[in-house]
């Protein structure tokens, strides 16, 4: 069986995952596009040599009766009406992430979702399909290190948009962190600190507001203590870790393989630039993924609304933090019966 898709924002990823539908992954056919930017969407096609429908507004894309699952790659605040107006026309949805950017708006999309009476949406949290990070999983699930103590973890980008906010970092940036490490520890957050160590002299942003980097400092029920730096103009590379401490042992997420060249008295090996190369892969098994159980009709069993949710609601406790300094609990509605199925 083949699926029909549309993809809503053709910006940097809406163009990769675009390439990544067309080529890589069976059983979806791309069939339209949407960018609200006039031409933008038509370019991409033009450069990509594709023939599709280019709607210029997401619910004209949702109403086309051929289009049966909604790629949703628009901007952040975006995602939440588009991914409502796709379930009540219920259509699939495939949102990258943030699912929201808050826990109001994400609690209206589980509700659009529980009201279509199936599970009908996957949010884009990749890593959790990234090899390195399923090696982890397996390491921990295992007992191989004990219990897990303490994480320490790092999100670094090489640089970011100048329109880039403190905010930002968190529900865009740090988010990953969020999602992967309560799939990895199967486990939830209790509180969340954020410091903001030195800033750096070299951070460039449109109002000269943005604080990076930032420490954050999150601990689970089980009291697991995780830190994350979060640094998004770090200028040397894209650069991802993950440590875990155990009661016996330590486990690092390994980082991609690069041959080391030996050379005028240095020994070297490449640090990858952005996002599309380091998760390259984790996005095509995404993908495959997310396809083959609906042509199977079975449920997506990627991250769901309500992981969603869940990062949306430490996000915000996050960023409650960013303003007063202090430590805030991590507080949320009841798990409905409809996602523990
Ligand atoms: N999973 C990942 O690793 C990953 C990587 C990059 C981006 N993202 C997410 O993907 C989304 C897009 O990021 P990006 O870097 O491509 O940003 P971008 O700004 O390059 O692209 C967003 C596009 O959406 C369009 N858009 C905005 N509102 C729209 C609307 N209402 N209808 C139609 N189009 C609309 C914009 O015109 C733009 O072309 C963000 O939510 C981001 O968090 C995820
Ligand atoms: O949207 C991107 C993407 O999610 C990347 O994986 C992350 O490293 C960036 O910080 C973020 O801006």
């Amino acid at each position: 069986m083949t699926l029909k898709a549309g993809i809503v924002g053709i910006g940097f990823i809406g163009v990769d995952h675009l390439k990544r539908l067309a080529n890589s992954i069976s059983g979806v056919e791309v069939v339209a596009v949407c960018d609200n930017v006039p031409g933008k969407a038509q370019k991409a096609l033009d450069d990509l040599d594709l023939k599709l429908k280019d709607y210029d507004h997401f619910q004209k894309l949702i109403d086309d009766p051929e289009v049966e699952v909604v790629v949703i790659t628009a901007s952040n605040e975006a995602h939440a009406d588009i991914a409502v107006a796709a379930l009540e026309a219920d259509k699939y949805v495939f949102c990258e992430k943030p699912l929201a950017l808050n826990a109001d708006d994400c609690q209206r999309v589980m509700e659009a979702e529980q009201k279509t009476g199936k599970k009908m949406l996957q949010v884009g949290f990749m890593r959790r399909y990234d090899a390195g990070y399923k090696r982890l999983k397996e390491v921990v699930d295992n007992g191989e290190i004990g219990e897990p103590l303490m994480l320490h973890c790092r999100h670094y980008n090489q640089s970011q948009v100048a329109d880039y906010k403190t905010a930002r970092a968190i529900y865009e940036t740090l988010i990953h962190e969020i999602d992967v490490l309560h799939w990895l520890l199967d486990d939830d957050y209790e509180q969340v600190k954020v410091y903001f160590p030195r800033q750096s002299s070299l951070v460039k942003s449109d109002d000269g507001r943005l604080k990076d980097p930032q420490v954050i400092v999150m601990e689970t029920t089980k009291g697991i203590n995780i830190v994350v730096e979060v640094f998004v103009n770090c200028q040397y590379g894209y650069d991802i870790n993950c440590d875990i401490t155990g009661e016996t042992g330590l486990a690092q997420l390994p980082n991609p393989a690069s041959v080391s060249i030996r050379k005028d008295a240095k020994n070297s090996t490449d640090i990858l630039v952005d996002w599309k190369e380091r998760f390259e892969e984790a996005y095509d098994v995404e993908f495959q993924d997310f396809f083959d159980r609906l042509n199977n009709n079975e449920d997506p069993t990627g991250p769901t609304s309500w992981d969603g949710y869940l990062a949306a609601i430490t996000a915000d406790a996050c960023v409650k933090s960013q303003v007063s300094g202090k430590t805030e609990l991590v507080k949320g509605a009841k798990k409905p019966e409809f996602y523990n199925a």
